[in-house]
């Protein structure tokens, strides 16, 4: 017997069940939010239900889904109320359920984008924040440069009437603000994009530029962009995560489950003030940077690590590649060796210690998180987490063996099949041309390396074609599980 879950089920929950302890009638939005996720609800809106308990009723979120395929989730949060249980699990499988009560409102972009316009514009509106992907921002890894590719920033640079991307939405309201003399909401970014604020920074005043170059400076000059790390392993919401609810007796369309491990370490910068994040955990800094460079090379390089080499080698589930002791070497080996010699002391954090941490994350069971999610879009990922790591290590003259066995491995992805001949489905939005490289790779080696996208001028590094060219014989030759022990 299950209860759907919405404001009037509240009282009436399975114990096992936390619920909001405050009246979510009386909380303003005063942050947007663009991209509501998996991540997002199982982070940022939890923290901000912390925030809520605290008594602070003016920093509830109204949620946008951009993209027209987030029109069912706009219409389970209606439904729903805006509530969703977040299941979270420790790596010794111990669960705790708490029903979520910071969403109090939501937009669907496509549905009306002039809501979305006038709840940006809206002067209570005072942080909106991003999880939009590392695609999302149309920023060139290789230059830094403005670029986007995605129909609908092209669209809505080409003058379409009513904004239907992210950044045609943003700066929309920030021109309405501006000509109301409203002070401007701050840019949150919490993407997995190093210097997050300075990438969201460039693409909305790049984007600016292109209607108003005052728009663009005013832009520059008032709105805050502050930078931040963000972490807390959550996959895609699936069947046994609702069946997992379900049995706590809540009947939900949509809740996520994470681990209970969770950090958010975020620059104190904000044009229209802020929450008192601190006091709910979130640990607020002048420079993010050295935990930034720490996560994405450490943890979310990883991922990258063991996503192509565990998927060739016939594996699913990170759990499983994490407790295998020959793919734990490889990841500690890349992690000291190859990593760390690229990262800046870190406050508070002994490095070695992160490392053993990630690995007991990484065997969680009970996340059951997927290869698969790592490595979708691996063409947005992999200059962002593993490539900044080759660069530094070739700068020092240090070793990438590992790193060049990694980007080996994707390549062999790309064609196609694991070792013992199965089907792999790659998702990548720029699949057929990355293919091409792949493929050419098989008759003129250093060809995959030339894909200038994502690997700009690295693909004519002697050092790391020759490192390429070995890893890629040697997982031809010998297949991945060997060619992994070969440098573990
Ligand atoms: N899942 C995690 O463990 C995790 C942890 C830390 C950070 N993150 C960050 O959060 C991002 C989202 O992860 P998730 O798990 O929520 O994924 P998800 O697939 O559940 O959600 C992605 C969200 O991004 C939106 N989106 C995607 N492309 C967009 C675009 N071009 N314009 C506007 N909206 C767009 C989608 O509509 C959706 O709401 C990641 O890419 C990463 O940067 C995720
Ligand atoms: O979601 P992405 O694209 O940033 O990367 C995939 C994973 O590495 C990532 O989701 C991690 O699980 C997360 O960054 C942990 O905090």
């Amino acid at each position: 017997m299950t209860t759907h879950l919405d404001a009037r089920a509240l009282d009436s929950l399975d114990p096992r069940v936390a619920v909001p302890g405050y009246d979510r009638d009386q909380v303003e939005p005063g942050i947007v939010h663009l991209g509501v996720g998996a991540f997002h609800r199982s982070h940022q809106a939890m923290y901000v239900d912390r925030l809520l308990h605290e008594g602070d009723s003016g920093w509830g979120i109204c949620g946008v889904g951009v993209l027209p395929s987030d029109r069912t989730i706009a219409d389970v949060l209606h439904e729903q109320d805006g509530l969703y249980t977040l299941l979270t699990v420790d790596p010794d499988g111990r669960a705790e359920a708490r029903v979520i009560g910071s969403h109090v409102a939501h937009l669907h972009a496509p549905s009306d984008p002039q809501a979305v316009v006038d709840r940006l514009a809206d002067p209570a509106t005072r942080i909106v924040s991003l999880t939009i992907t590392e695609g999302g921002y149309g920023v060139n890894d290789a230059t830094g440069e403005f670029e986007p590719r995605d129909p609908a920033t092209l669209a809505d640079l080409a003058g379409s009437s009513l904004p239907s991307s992210v950044l045609g939405l943003v700066v929309a309201a920030l021109e309405v603000r501006r000509a109301a003399r409203t002070v401007p909401f701050t840019v949150m970014s919490c993407d997995n994009i190093q210097g997050n604020g300075h990438v969201a920074r460039t693409a909305v005043t790049a984007f600016a530029r292109t209607r108003d170059a005052d728009l663009a400076d005013w832009i520059g000059q008032h709105v805050a962009f502050p930078s931040s790390m963000v972490d807390r392993i959550t996959p895609a919401t699936t069947a046994e995560v609702v069946a997992a609810v379900a049995a706590l007796g809540v009947d939900d369309r949509w809740p996520v489950r994470s681990e209970s491990f969770t950090q958010w370490v975020l620059e104190d910068r904000f044009s229209a003030g802020r929450p008192a994040f601190e006091t709910v955990g979130v640990q607020v800094v002048d420079d993010v940077t050295p935990y930034e460079l720490m996560k994405l090379r450490l943890l979310n390089a990883s991922h990258q690590a063991m996503g192509y080499l565990g998927i060739l080698a016939g594996e699913t589930y990170v759990h499983d590649v994490c407790r295998d002791p020959l793919f734990v070497r490889f990841l500690l080996g890349y992690m000291h060796h190859e990593a760390i010699p690229t990262l800046r002391p870190v406050p508070g954090i002994d490095l070695s210690e992160y490392c053993d941490q990630l690995i007991a994350r990484f065997s969680s069971e009970a996340i059951r998180d997927t290869l698969g999610r790592q490595v979708i879009d691996a063409s947005d990922r992999i200059p962002k987490f593993l490539l900044p790591v080759v660069r530094a290590q070739l700068a020092a003259g240090r070793e990438i063996t590992r790193c060049a066995l990694v980007l080996a491995a994707w390549c062999r992805y790309l064609e196609g099949t694991t070792d013992a001949g199965l089907t792999i489905t790659a998702e990548d939005k720029r699949l057929s041309e990355i293919r091409a490289f792949a493929e050419a790779e098989k008759s003129s080696p250093g060809a995959f390396l030339t894909y200038e996208p994502v690997f700009g001028d690295l693909g004519s590094n002697p050092v790391l074609r020759d490192a390429f060219g070995a890893a890629r014989t040697s997982l031809a030759h010998d297949g991945a599980r060997a060619a992994t022990a070969a440098l573990a």
